[in-house]
């Protein structure tokens, strides 16, 4: 299988113990990958190792077969779109020219966006239904639509690999499923690969093809949601005991705690 995201031995600390120990990963072009595990886990971490915001001290990070740190950062723009936790609202720009900041990889010097650019961004909000608040200003709106906001800015950038660090968390249950349904849309129909961090165990084994489970900075288990999504591996993981039920209507089970 083609990968994506390719890393190898990748160790990483913030100050003196290491906080990713050892990740070795290979994330299939077009698959859609969560990452699970308790606070503090390292989930954050690794997404901002892949997308070169941290840099391991061991190890390496290969995005569609090059290593992240030879790309310039308008290539590795077009290449991977990344919505981080929390929008950046420091600047109240509206909506609209949030979404357009999304066009920055493709546009050159003193130029200004085009009408395609417009039609690009436009598309975006409807999907990710924000279009109705495009003349708002990004901190008079609230913080699940901010999110979806940004998710819009992020495919505006027409990237190959979409990284999401929980990007449902402020959101409603119709606003999850319609979020997590658009990323499996374009994952099937682009071809888009994405990998997220997610909470919510249920969400993320119904609609990832992979799951990787993490711990103390480590990868405790990756593979097919019901190969990790196991009793064992929860409890481990978790401290929780839970039942997997399985429902006719799903492929992948549901765990319910107890
Ligand atoms: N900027 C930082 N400086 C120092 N330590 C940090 C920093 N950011 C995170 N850490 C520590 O690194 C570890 C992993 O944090 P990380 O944010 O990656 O976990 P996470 O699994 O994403 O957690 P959560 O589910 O709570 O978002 C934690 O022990 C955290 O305290």
């Amino acid at each position: 299988m083609v990968a994506a995201i390719q890393i190898e031995n990748l160790k990483f600390k913030y100050a003196e113990e290491d906080v990713l120990k050892y990740i070795n990963l290979h994330v299939p072009k077009g698959s859609f990958v969560s990452i699970l595990g308790p606070n503090g886990s390292g989930k954050t971490t690794l997404l901002k190792n892949v997308c070169h915001l941290l840099k391991p001290y061991e190890g390496k990070v290969v995005i569609s077969d090059q290593l992240v740190e030879r790309f310039k950062s308008k290539e590795l723009a077009r290449e991977m779109a990344v919505v981080h936790q929390g929008a950046n609202t420091e600047f109240d720009f509206n909506v609209e020219d949030v979404v357009l900041m999304g066009r920055f990889p493709y546009i050159k010097k003193f130029q200004s966006e085009t009408l395609e650019d417009i039609a690009i961004a436009t598309e975006a909000m409807k999907k990710t239904s924000t279009l109705h608040l495009k003349h708002k200003t990004i901190k008079g709106i609230s913080g699940g639509e901010r999110q979806r906001v940004m998710i819009a800015r992020a495919l505006t950038q027409e990237p190959q690999i979409l990284l999401l660090d929980e990007p449902i968390s402020h959101l409603d249950i119709k606003y999850q499923l319609e979020i997590l349904k658009l990323c499996k849309m374009l994952n099937a129909e682009n071809n888009l690969t994405i990998i997220t961090t997610l909470h919510d165990i249920n969400l993320a084994t119904r609609f990832s093809d992979y799951i990787i489970l993490m711990n103390h900075g480590e990868i405790v288990e990756i593979g097919k949601p019901f190969e990790v999504m196991t009793k064992e591996n929860i409890r481990r993981v978790y401290e929780v005991d839970v039942e997997i039920v399985k429902m006719d209507q799903f492929e992948n089970p549901m765990i319910v705690p107890i």
